[in-house]
């Protein structure tokens, strides 16, 4: 998905808080934001998620399920932990036995199963947080937005989430993320963008392996969509990716109609 020129203000005389942002997410990419408090991060995921619309630009190609964990997740709703999932897997047009599984599934993943029966309202922070979580990663989204998802979470729950992250990208799912913690993920991200003055500032290109792929297509053929390629010596074209990302970006070529032919695939220094 991508967002073109987009800019969100919260009222025609209220100053931007966010302007001019151009952003690809594409199919796989684990996406890192940062910024300064109130520099307008949660802003800029709600309208990734879609939760907000921008006052300006555009925001396109959303994949179809969106998992969102929020900076505060309203806890007190008249719901059990398990009921309240159930719910939302329905919602997601679950049948009701599959909703009933995936809750347990989830709370059971996260530490939370003890907590299934217990009211909303009663969970402890970190519990409720656990819940969180585990409702944005109920539907196998396509695109998972978490603000400062981690935070409150004991140890074990956050390698669990940082699991599930790395399983969602494998699957072909994007994952945007804003954490105050420099190290969350560290060296897994595609890409590390910093909100400063409202606009958007490449960090860094990520820090991990990367793997080049040198395919060639059937004359006219285009790319899958969300990969940027440079021409290939000798013919075809050169795409380089995060090496976590590359199985996706591989299938996507070789199941593309006509398939992609792959010349070659080379773990880059
Ligand atoms: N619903 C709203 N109505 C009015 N102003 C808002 C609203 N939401 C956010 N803002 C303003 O937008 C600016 C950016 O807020 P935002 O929460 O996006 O920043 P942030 O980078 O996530 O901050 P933090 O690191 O403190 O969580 C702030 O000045 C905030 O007051």
């Amino acid at each position: 998905m991508n967002l073109t020129g987009v800019g969100r203000r919260y009222g025609r005389r209220r100053p931007w808080v966010l302007r001019g942002i151009t952003l690809e997410l594409p199919r796989g990419a684990l996406v890192r934001l940062e910024g300064g408090n109130g520099g307008g991060k949660s802003t800029l995921l709600r309208l990734v998620a879609g939760i907000e619309a921008p006052t300006e630009g555009r925001v396109g190609g959303r994949p179809p399920r969106t998992g969102y964990v929020p900076e505060r997740f309203p806890a007190a709703l008249p719901l059990t932990a398990a009921d309240y999932l159930t719910h939302l897997g329905r919602v997601h047009g679950l049948p009701r036995a599959e909703a009933v599984r995936r809750a347990a599934d989830r709370l059971e993943r996260f530490g939370a199963a003890a907590y299934a029966r217990t009211p909303m309202a009663e969970l402890s922070k970190g519990s409720s947080q656990k819940v969180a979580v585990a409702q944005a990663l109920l539907a196998e989204p396509g695109l998972l937005v978490l603000d400062e998802a981690w935070t409150g979470l004991d140890a074990s729950a956050r390698a669990e989430l940082d699991r599930a992250v790395v399983e969602r990208t494998a699957a072909g799912g994007t994952v945007v993320f804003v954490d105050h913690d420099p190290r969350r993920l560290a060296g897994v991200a595609d890409a590390h963008h910093r909100l400063a003055g409202g606009a958007l500032v490449p960090v860094s290109a990520a820090a991990g392996p990367r793997v080049r792929i040198h395919a060639v297509g059937p004359p006219g053929c285009a790319l899958p969509p969300d990969l940027a390629a440079s021409p290939a010596p000798g013919g075809g074209v050169l795409l380089t990716v995060g090496a976590e990302r590359s199985d996706v970006v591989l299938h996507d070529l070789l199941t593309a109609r006509p398939p992609w032919h792959i010349r070659a695939v080379e773990e880059l220094p």
